[in-house]
């Protein structure tokens, strides 16, 4: 039977942790088949990120074009993005293949500035692009320093009603990066709000963890969830990999991917290939 697919948009990190090598292991781990078009190779180990090559935008538009054409992924999500001329012309490519609001397929967008070791992942001057392409998401995924950059603030409740003024449904404020006790991201659509709690987890060994929930959104949006099922079950499992989280290289080691509890069914007897099953899933773009 073939399985749901879905498609990460991200920059690759050679040390295997985060970006699209986490999205992919994420992907896997939902029984979703992952598809990427790389925006970016980086030159990253455990301890930081010593170069970007920027892929020309074109080919990134290019590589979204035949995934979307041939395999036709049930959900999106966008990682590191790298530069104005690459989110413009990703823009482009979403519209044209109705990815996010306005189209089929939702839109998980993980707003990637910088890494863990605070080494940036998008170019300053292309803030404002990546702004402008919040309209068409599902939901943004910001961690608080991500926020400070995109809507000055670092509070919630705050950056979560700055960032909806921006046009996603949805907007998750992680809070993750804290030093309470607990690790609590914000939900809402403006009008509900659901607080996801998890007990913090004591280790530095946290690299691609919001990659990871990002993804496991994603994977769980292509299967068929409603964007807070989806998110719960994202939590759930990015708090799993985090407690199989492990020590390589001498810096931040990576989150565990431990098979999901929950995977993704594959679609019935009318999957991908067949007429019935070929229009991907209209579940939770508005
Ligand atoms: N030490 C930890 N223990 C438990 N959960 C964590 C820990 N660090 C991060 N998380 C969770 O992992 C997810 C990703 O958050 P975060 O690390 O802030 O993302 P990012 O990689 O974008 O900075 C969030 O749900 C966050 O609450
Ligand atoms: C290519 C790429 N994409 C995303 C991240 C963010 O992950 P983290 O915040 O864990 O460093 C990264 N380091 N590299």
């Amino acid at each position: 039977m073939n399985p749901v697919v879905a498609l990460t948009v991200a920059g690759s990190d050679s040390g295997g942790g985060a970006g699209l090598q986490a999205d992919l292991h994420t992907f896997a781990a939902f029984g979703v088949h992952g598809t990427s078009a790389v925006t970016a190779v980086t030159v990253q180990n455990t301890v930081g990120v010593t170069g970007v090559h920027e892929i020309p935008p074109p080919l990134v538009a290019d590589q979204i074009r035949v995934v979307v054409e041939d395999m036709r992924p049930g959900a999106v999500k966008t990682g590191m993005l790298a530069s104005a001329p690459i989110i413009e012309a990703i823009g482009a490519a979403f519209r044209r293949h109705g990815i996010g609001r306005g189209g089929s397929v939702p839109l998980v967008l993980d707003p990637v500035c910088a890494s863990m070791h605070g080494d940036p992942l998008l170019r300053a001057d292309a803030l404002s692009a990546l702004r402008g392409l919040f309209a068409a998401a599902t939901v943004v995924t910001p961690n608080l320093d991500e926020t400070a950059l995109l809507v000055g603030t670092r509070d919630q409740r705050d950056a979560a009603r700055a960032l909806l003024a921006l046009g996603p449904a949805y907007a998750l404020v992680k809070g993750g990066h804290g030093d309470g006790p607990r690790s609590r991201d914000l939900l809402t659509d403006g009008t509900t709000e659901l607080w996801l709690d998890a007990a913090r987890i004591d280790t530095g060994n946290t690299h691609g963890s919001g990659d990871t929930l990002a993804a496991a959104i994603t994977a769980r949006l292509a299967g068929g969830d409603s964007l807070p099922d989806a998110v719960a079950a994202a939590k759930r499992y990015v708090t799993r990999a985090v407690a199989t989280s492990y020590s390589v290289g001498s810096g931040h080691g990576p989150v565990g991917h431990p098979p999901a509890s929950d995977p993704v069914a594959p679609p019935g007897p009318a999957g991908p290939g067949s007429e019935a099953g070929a229009a991907p899933a209209a579940v939770g773009a508005s």
